[in-house]
C-alpha cells in the first residue's frame, strides 16, 4: 500500500492546465520531498490531495482510501499544515492544541503525546504569542499530529526559520516516519533541505511531475570532476574528440562527467590525454552529485523525463 497514489491527476484554471496528468507514488514510512520552481503546481497539488480543491480529472488514494469515494475515511489518515501556522496568541500552546483536540473529539492524553514528539512539553505552558517562529511551527506540527495520522503534508515547513529553527525542524521531520509509522510529504523549493531529509523526491515543472525516485537513485549515476587547466575550451574539445563527456565551465575549468563507478579510471585517462597534449592541469576535484544537479539537468532541459516506472 502506498501513502499517496494519484493517477492522471489534472487541474485546470480557466482552460490552463496547472496540474497535468500527475502520477504520484509516495511510499509508506518515508520522507518524500516535493520540489519545483515557483508556479510549478506544488501548492495546487497539495490542495487537491487535501480535498480543498476538486480535480478536473484523475484519482487520488490516501493510505489506500480513494478520496472521491471514501472522503472522510481518506482525510482521517491525513494531518497537514499548508498555510503558515495560525495560532491563538493569547492562549498557551497547550490550550491551542486543546481547541483542536476537542473539535476532533480526541482523548486528553493525545496532547501530551504530540507535545512529546515535537519536544515542547515545557514550552506548552507559555502563551503562543511569546513563541519564536520555530516554536510556532513546531506547535503547528504538533497540531497536525493530533489523531495520529499516517500521512503528514507539510508545505514549506522551514520557511522563514533561522538556522537553529531549520535544524530543529529538519531533525524532527527526519524522525517522524519512525514515530508515526507513516509518511511525511514535504513541499520545498530548498534542494539542499530535501537532500538532507528526504528518502524520495518528486520534481514538478509546468504542472508535470518530471522526476520521481528514491533520492539515493537520483544522486547516483554519473559523477563529475572539475579540472583546473590553462585553456579549458581547447582541453574540453580535445576530450570530447576522444569520446569523453567534457565541457568548459569557464576559461580555466573543465567539467568531466564520468560513468557510474568509472570516476577514477576516466579522470586518470582525461588527465593523461591533456598532459600528453601539453595542457597544464593544476587541480582535479571530484564533485558528488547533488539534487541541485538533478534539478538543473531536468528542469532546464525541455525534453528530459526522469520518471521511472513505479
Ligand atoms: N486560484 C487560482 N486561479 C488561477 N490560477 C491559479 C490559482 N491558483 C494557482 N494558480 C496558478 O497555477 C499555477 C501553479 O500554482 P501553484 O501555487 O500550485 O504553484 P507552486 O508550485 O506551489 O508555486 P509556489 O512555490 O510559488 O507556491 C501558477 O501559474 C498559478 O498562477
Amino acid at each position: 500500500m502506498l501513502a499517496i497514489e494519484t493517477e492522471h491527476l489534472t487541474k485546470r484554471y480557466s482552460g490552463r492546465t496547472v496540474v497535468d496528468d500527475v502520477a504520484l507514488r509516495v511510499p509508506m514510512r518515508c520522507v518524500y520531498g516535493f520540489l519545483g520552481p515557483n508556479g510549478a503546481g506544488k501548492t495546487t497539488t497539495m490542495r487537491l490531495l487535501l480535498g480543498l480543491l476538486r480535480a478536473d480529472a484523475g484519482t487520488i488514494r490516501l493510505v489506500g482510501r480513494d478520496l472521491a469515494h471514501r472522503r472522510r475515511d481518506a482525510l482521517a489518515q491525513v494531518g497537514a499544515f499548508v498555510e503558515s501556522a495560525s495560532l491563538y496568541d493569547h492562549l498557551t500552546g497547550y490550550a491551542n492544541l486543546d481547541t483542536t483536540r476537542r473539535l476532533l473529539n480526541l482523548p486528553q492524553g493525545e496532547i501530551d503525546r504530540v507535545l512529546e514528539i515535537v519536544g515542547m512539553r515545557d514550552a506548552a505552558r507559555a502563551r503562543a504569542g511569546t513563541y519564536s517562529l520555530g516554536m510556532k511551527q513546531r506547535l503547528a506540527l504538533a497540531r497536525a499530529l493530533l489523531g495520529a495520522p499516517k500521512l503528514l503534508l507539510l508545505d514549506e515547513p522551514t520557511n522563514g526559520l533561522d538556522p537553529d529553527g531549520i535544524r530543529a525542524m529538519r531533525l524532527l521531520i527526519r524522525a517522524l516516519p519512525e514515530q508515526i509509522g507513516g509518511t511525511v510529504f514535504v513541499s520545498s523549493h530548498l534542494l539542499n533541505e530535501v537532500e538532507h531529509i528526504a528518502d524520495h523526491a518528486g520534481m514538478m515543472r509546468d504542472g508535470r511531475l518530471v522526476v520521481q525516485d528514491e533520492v539515493r537513485m537520483l544522486l547516483g549515476g554519473s559523477a563529475t570532476v572539475a579540472m583546473t587547466i590553462n585553456e579549458a575550451e581547447a582541453g574540453a574539445a580535445l576530450l570530447r574528440a576522444r569520446s569523453m563527456d567534457a565541457a568548459a565551465l569557464d576559461d580555466q575549468t573543465i567539467r568531466l562527467r564520468c560513468q557510474d563507478g568509472a570516476l577514477i579510471q576516466q579522470t586518470a585517462m582525461a588527465n593523461r590525454i591533456l598532459v600528453e597534449a601539453d595542457f597544464m592541469v593544476s587541480a582535479i576535484v571530484p564533485h558528488a552529485r547533488t539534487l541541485e544537479d538533478v534539478y538543473h539537468d531536468t528542469l532546464t532541459s525541455a525534453t528530459s523525463d526522469y520518471r521511472r516506472p513505479a
